[in-house]
């Protein structure tokens, strides 16, 4: 295997990953047998065409001896005529019931396939986030793209080449029993022998793909990397294009070399148990030359084919068990995902809300992530009353988007309670969150848009545009609300996707909404005029604004001030910009920084700003 320095920029294959304690073969096929419970009766007709093909083809051998023993010696042509013409119609009735066998096959392993892959798609959608950011987006692909595709395969053609090998078998047996008892023995035996030291190969080559699959997980995560545009960027804007492609190279020398293992710790066990089966027919030829006198030449010839006849099925059955492994190896990951347990659900589809803004109590709140050497929040208090704007500041690092999360009903706080108009645990279909990073679909403006919930009207697409300052984007394109944004929107502005978001959640039902800097790539400008009408679109709704870069102010807006974990300051805009605290610092930093923001404020025509000794209009 290729050796390398470790770069810590570029971390070898797959560190999260753990090695599972490994499950018995059968363990894994019974869990996964389960799941072909509500199609038993498909599977028992699978069963009986294949038992009833193999007989009809184990049926033709018969015929032709007949044609041989008595029809041509006897030159009995209505005899001939028969037996041509019924091993024809085995002949067409085998192939005829092979196809009906394989249909069914396919349709019941497509069916088992098809709801494994969306139960594992559930399972991994209803993990809590840190699932996400420890995994990775490689981990979760490959279990449901390549280990699914693999199980695929297993139930559809490895289990319909084992159950046609398995029948070949027991129907060779029999014959071979009742023609020379001696010699099945002897055969069995050796099949017992050999599959004992298959064993010890399988095992090995189950090891091998286990870790083939995960250095495959690690391509996938290389060219989500290095072939995205954001990758590309990287690779070319630090001059390191070179250490990207040396990485790959890498990892794609390990899967050569593993599979190269893996499919020589195959060979090895199949050249074993080829040699010996090949060995048996000289032996019987040695054994009846040299102690059996008056054996006839006939005798010798129809037991060496017999055991030829049960030789096949054995080996193919030892060979089939590479594949079985395979696919165990599979199924363990597979299984590694379904037996996590379901953390989150999704709350019930809610029709547009009638229920006016939200009442939002934090007690105590403390969130600690796993690894982390300080809490991220630590025994935080605060009221977000129905109807307030609040905006929640700090320097970063302070602990502003895990508060964000936990108001928004997506992390849980490891201890406190969170209620919601005085009741806890509805947060997640009451709140909704802007994050910092917008995800887009692969698809059209409006699709995304779309997406934010059933029934939007062109006219509400239209507004939810106009309030971010996106309509004249709309106006300049050829396909207008058509035009496809390519993969996260990144054939928009970073800005443009920014807004995009933004409109979608305005388009989503909810009383309390989070926005967590969710302008900060847009000039001073657009970012106070889309600021402002979000406060404006939230009259009837609780506000929370997280910002690094403070918006334009409303004396009474409640401000609360992070500090590692902690609430270091909490009032109105009017009381601490005034009060030589946190939150003024942040202030007095931020004036110098930017110059003075002139602007109208959006209360409209009819409000009058309070006269207050501030720093208003604040930017
Ligand atoms: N998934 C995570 N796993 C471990 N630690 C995390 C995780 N997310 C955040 N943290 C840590 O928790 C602390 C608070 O992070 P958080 O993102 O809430 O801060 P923030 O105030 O929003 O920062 P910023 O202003 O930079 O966005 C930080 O020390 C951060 O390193």
């Amino acid at each position: 295997m290729a050796q390398s320095t470790v770069d810590p920029a570029h971390p070898k294959a797959e560190p999260i990953e753990r090695e599972p304690a490994e499950a018995t073969t059968l363990h894994v096929l019974r869990r996964m047998a389960v799941r072909f419970r509500p199609y038993r009766w498909h599977t028992a007709g699978s069963l009986l065409l294949i038992l009833v093909t193999v007989g009809l083809s184990t049926a033709a051998p018969l015929l032709l001896q007949r044609v041989i023993d008595d029809a041509v010696p006897n030159h009995d042509t209505t005899l001939l005529a028969v037996l041509c013409g019924l091993m024809m119609a085995l002949g067409l009735s085998a192939s005829l019931l092979a196809v009906a066998e394989t249909a069914l096959t396919n349709w019941t392993g497509q069916r088992v396939s098809a709801r494994l892959r969306v139960d594992v798609y559930d399972r991994a959608r209803a993990q809590p986030l840190r699932f996400y950011s420890e995994q990775g987006q490689s981990q979760i692909q490959s279990r449901l793209i390549s280990d699914i595709d693999g199980i695929d395969r297993f139930l559809t053609s490895t289990v319909h080449q084992a159950l046609s090998a398995l029948v070949s078998l027991v129907a060779a047996g029999v014959a071979m029993v009742i023609l020379s008892w001696p010699l099945a023995l002897v055969s069995m035996a050796l099949a017992t022998l050999l599959s004992l030291f298959n064993n010890r190969f399988a095992k090995r080559r189950r090891r091998l793909f286990r870790q083939r699959q995960r250095l495959l997980t690690t391509v996938l995560r290389y060219v989500a990397e290095d072939l995205s545009l954001s990758g590309v960027l990287l690779g070319r804007t630090l001059r390191r294009t070179g250490r990207q492609r040396d990485r790959f190279v890498e990892v794609a020398e390990d899967i050569r070399d593993v599979t190269f293992r893996q499919r020589m710790a195959g060979m090895s066990a199949y050249t074993v148990i080829g040699v010996s089966f090949a060995c048996v027919p000289p032996l019987i030829f040695w054994a009846y030359g040299t102690f059996t006198s008056a054996a006839s030449v006939g005798a010798v010839v129809v037991l060496v084919m017999l055991q030829t006849r049960l030789s096949q099925p054995i080996q193919s059955l030892l060979r089939l068990s590479g594949s079985v492994q395979a696919s165990v190896a599979m199924f363990e990951r597979v299984l590694e995902y379904l037996d996590m347990e379901a953390h989150e659900e999704d709350p019930a589809p809610v029709r547009r809300r009638t229920g006016g803004p939200a009442e939002v109590r934090l007690r105590d709140v403390s969130c600690h992530y796993p690894g982390a050497s300080k809490p991220a929040l630590a025994g935080v208090d605060l009221d977000f009353p129905a109807g307030s704007v609040t905006v929640i500041t700090g320097h970063t690092g302070s602990g502003k988007s895990t508060l964000g999360l936990v108001l928004a009903g997506l992390l849980s706080p490891d201890a406190g309670s969170v209620r919601i108009d005085g009741r806890s645990g509805r947060l997640r279909s009451e709140a909704t969150l802007i994050p910092q990073h917008t995800a887009l679909l692969h698809g059209t403006l409006r699709d995304n848009l779309l997406f934010a919930r059933g029934g939007i009207t062109q006219a509400e697409l239209d507004r939810a545009l106009g309030t971010v300052q996106l309509s004249p984007l709309i106006a300049a394109l050829r396909n207008g609300w058509d035009t496809s944004i390519g993969e996260n929107g990144l054939q928009l502005s970073g800005g443009e996707r920014q807004r995009l978001g933004v409109a979608r959640t305005l388009l989503a039902d909810y009383r309390m909404l989070i926005v967590d800097e969710a302008t900060s790539a847009l000039d001073h400008h657009t970012a106070d005029r889309v600021n402002t009408a979000l406060r404006e679109h939230c009259r009837d709704k609780t506000l929370v604004l997280i910002a690094h870069r403070l918006p334009r102010m409303e004396p009474q807006d409640r401000v609360v001030v992070l500090d590692r974990g902690c609430v270091a300051e909490r009032g109105t805009h009017a009381m601490l910009s005034v009060s030589g605290g946190a939150y003024a610092s942040l202030l007095a930093a931020q004036h110098q920084i930017e110059p003075t923001r002139p602007g109208p404020s959006h209360r409209g025509p009819n409000h009058r700003e309070p006269k207050l000794p501030l720093p208003l209009p604040l930017t």
